[in-house]
Parts: C-alpha cells; sequence; structure tokens
C-alpha cells in the first residue's frame, strides 16, 4: 500500500479553449499521477455539478478557480496520508468532505480530478498501466469506436438538430484496422462534402459540421461515403447516432427547428423507427428526452429488441437512476461519463450494475475534453466493448484512439477486439 503525500490542482485548458481542473497525485514512493477533467455542453439535468466561478469578467464566467482551489485546501487534507489503492475508501472520503448530493459544494470536477489521478498514481506505483491495475489480468477486450463523423445539435452552428452521427467498425479485425477504416471514411465523407458544395469546418467533437437541415441528409452521406470507401455498411460498418433529444424536447413535444418539425413522442418514436427500418443503425443515444419516461419506454418495448438504445441524460451515470431506469423498461444500454456523477468508484459501480441487468455499457469522452486518456484505459479494464471518443482529426480526440493502438499492441496475441457482439441488439 502507498500513501498520498501530496495533491496539487491546477487550471488547464479544455478542447474548447475553457479552463478546467488539472489535478496531480503524488505518492510516498515518488509514483505521479494526472488527471484532467472533462467538461460536457449538452449536460443532463441530473449530473454531478461541475463548479464553475460565474464570475462574468473572467473567463465569462466559467473560471474553475474556486473549485482548484478545493483540490489544493479541502480536498488535499482530507486525502494526504491515505493509502491510494483504497479507492473505494478515498472516494468515500470525498463524497463525504464535499457531503451534499450533487457535489455541488467542493464542485464534482475537483473531486473527480482527485479521484481518477488516485487510481493513476496507484497504477504507477504497481508498475501497471492503467487498465491493467484496474482491470485486473483478464482485461484484454479493445472497444469498437463509435467515430463522430457528422456533428449538429449543441456541438456545432449548424442546422442539424441530431447532435452526432458516428460510425462503427463493427466488422473491423482489430482496433487498429478499426482506426484504419473510420479514418478512410472520414476523409472520403470530406471530399464528398466538399464536392457537393459544403462547408468542411468540424464541431466540437471534430465531426463535419455542414449546412444540413435532416437526418436523412447526413446519413445519406454517411452512407455514400461508407460505400465509397469500399465498405458494407451493416456488416462492416454501423451507423450510430446521438439525436440528445433532451436539447429540443420542449413542452411535450420533440421541435426540430433545423428541419421545421415538430413531433409528438409517439411521432418521434415512430420517425426513429422509420430511420432504423431504412439505414443500418446499431445504436441510438438519447433518442427520446430524459423527461420523456414515457416515450423512451414505449420506444424500448417497440424496438429495443433489435437496436440498442443507450441512456445517456437520462443515467447521467448514476445507479440509482439507472436502476429506475432498468425497473421500468427504459433503455437497453447505458452511455457512461465519468464527470456526471464525480468519481471513479461511482462509475465502476453503475457498469457493474448495467453489466448485471444485461444492459450494455459505452465509455464515453464530454465534448469539451483534453489530452487525457483515462477513458480509453477504462474501456479495457470495464471489458464494456464499446468507447464513444469523437472523430478522427482531433488530437483531443485521437489521443483516446492512439492510447487504444498502444493498449492494443501491448496486449499482442491477448487483445480481443469487441466487433458486433458487443452492441446490444
Ligand atoms: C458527449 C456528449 O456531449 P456532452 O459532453 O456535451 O454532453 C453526449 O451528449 O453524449
Ligand atoms: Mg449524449
Amino acid at each position: 500500500m502507498t500513501a498520498i503525500t501530496s495533491v496539487t490542482g491546477r487550471r488547464v485548458l479544455d478542447s474548447r479553449g475553457n479552463p478546467t481542473v488539472e489535478v496531480d497525485v503524488e505518492l510516498a514512493d515518488g509514483s505521479l499521477g494526472r488527471a484532467a477533467v472533462p467538461s460536457g455542453a449538452s449536460t443532463g439535468a441530473r449530473e454531478a455539478v461541475e463548479l464553475r466561478d460565474g464570475d462574468p469578467a473572467r473567463w465569462h464566467g466559467k473560471g474553475v478557480d474556486r473549485a482548484v482551489r478545493h483540490v489544493n485546501t479541502e480536498l488535499a487534507a482530507a486525502v494526504t496520508g491515505r493509502e491510494a489503492e483504497d479507492q473505494a475508501g478515498l472516494d468515500a472520503v470525498l463524497v463525504a468532505t464535499d457531503g451534499t448530493p450533487g457535489k455541488s459544494r467542493l464542485g464534482a470536477n475537483a473531486i473527480l480530478g482527485v479521484s481518477l489521478a488516485a487510481a493513476k498514481a496507484a497504477a504507477a506505483a504497481h508498475r501497471l498501466p492503467l487498465y491493467r491495475y484496474l482491470g485486473g489480468s483478464g482485461a484484454r477486450l479493445l472497444p469498437v469506436p463509435m467515430m463522430n463523423i457528422v456533428n449538429g445539435g449543441a456541438h456545432a452552428d449548424n442546422p442539424l438538430d441530431f447532435q452526432e452521427f458516428m460510425i462503427a467498425p463493427i466488422g473491423a479485425e482489430s482496433f487498429a484496422e478499426a482506426v484504419r477504416m473510420g479514418s478512410e471514411i472520414f476523409h472520403t465523407l470530406r471530399r464528398d462534402l466538399l464536392a457537393a458544395g459544403h462547408s468542411t469546418g468540424v464541431g466540437d467533437e471534430g465531426g463535419f459540421a455542414p449546412a444540413l437541415r435532416t437526418a436523412e441528409e447526413a446519413l445519406d452521406f454517411v452512407m455514400a461515403a461508407v460505400e465509397r470507401t469500399g465498405y458494407r455498411p451493416g456488416t462492416d460498418i454501423g451507423l450510430v447516432m446521438d439525436p440528445a433529444s433532451s436539447e429540443f424536447f420542449r413542452a411535450g413535444v420533440y421541435d426540430y427547428t433545423g428541419e421545421g418539425v415538430q413531433r409528438t413522442p409517439a411521432e418521434n418514436a415512430d420517425y426513429l423507427i422509420k430511420l432504423i427500418d431504412a439505414y443500418p443503425i446499431v445504436s441510438i443515444e438519447d433518442p427520446m428526452a430524459e423527461d420523456d419516461m414515457a416515450g423512451w419506454q414505449d420506444l424500448t418495448a417497440r424496438v429495443g429488441a433489435r437496436c440498442q438504445l443507450t441512456g445517456d441524460d437520462v443515467f447521467c451515470t448514476n445507479e440509482t437512476l439507472l436502476r429506475e431506469g432498468i425497473d421500468s423498461g427504459v433503455a437497453n444500454s447505458i452511455l457512461v461519463k465519468v464527470n456526471q456523477i464525480g468519481t471513479l468508484t461511482e462509475a465502476l459501480a453503475t457498469v457493474n450494475a448495467a453489466h448485471r441487468a444485461g444492459y450494455t455499457v459505452v465509455m464515453s469522452h464530454r465534448s469539451g475534453e483534453t489530452e487525457d486518456t483515462t477513458i480509453a484505459d477504462l474501456a479495457v479494464a470495464t471489458g464494456c466493448g464499446q468507447i464513444k471518443t469523437g472523430s478522427l482529426s482531433r488530437s483531443d480526440r485521437t489521443a483516446k484512439y492512439n492510447q487504444l493502438i498502444r493498449i492494443e499492441e501491448q496486449l499482442g496475441d491477448s487483445a480481443q477486439y469487441a466487433g458486433a457482439a458487443a452492441l446490444r441488439r
């Protein structure tokens, strides 16, 4: 066991150019763990609280100086001297020190930074990569990546109502091959968009953000790019969407402002099923809004047997919310974002609860990211088989792909690529 000797928080920049919290944890043997905390834009209402300073004169209100101060004072005092290997005990102390249900006093961003940095320091002390330290000797499953190639919604300034259109190389033989396939399609799509007179500027997660209006238009571009690159949609490549529909659910109606259409919950389910029937869509995240439980139940009952339906805003990586959803027939899969809940222990508990209930798990980035690659290791450690970490063209996103390429190489013949079997169908 190795004691924590120092905890240092600092302010760094995220991929949107906003400040975020980074934490270093040092141990008695000199081992160092460093973690930078990501940040969402289309956040769920019940996420743990990301503490921002709120001073409009500095960082447009987005400062994290208070959160950093909490790392360097209260949280550092609470965990210094504790054993870094006792992750559950350490995280319980962090939660208790904050003392609020949503981590609003000290900030989930402050707490998560300490939690993840401690895990990384402990892994370093044992001379193990993080995926091996957390996942044990059986950790060897490389996730299917859900690669964002078209951005809309809250992540781009174009009219597209849906936030993310992704490709999942379900037919690849390895993770490295999945990345090659995704990159090839990404570059074909770029040429196709240019040829059609569209912008090839990108959104927050690095996918293209052309001025398209409907999901069908985006899906047609994606399908054409897959085929023109030489891959079979549905066999080599599955299509994935994150409508992030809580963002456009207003007064009981799905308000597609880009498309200029309003859909009731029942009409929204009809529309999504029409898309599932028309395109090889293998997974939809947040197809219904976090406040539309009846819509979620209806869609899950109608199409959950043949399409993965992943809850993001509706579950917020929260085990209690997930259990309620499992009991009431909501979704068949969960998106896991560590900063939605705020400690590693709680995030791993949610993963375990999902797996026990037969729900699949998609490890996920946030739209505001850094060069931190913790989620790549978490995907392998948990054996969840799926990761969502953006496009193939920005360092904040490719850092995670590149880390998984390294892990696959390190595992050698033991490595297994999750493939189509990882997805719920
Ligand atoms: C990654 C997502 O976006 P954000 O981080 O903005 O919530 C998402 O909605 O799945
Ligand atoms: Mg989402």
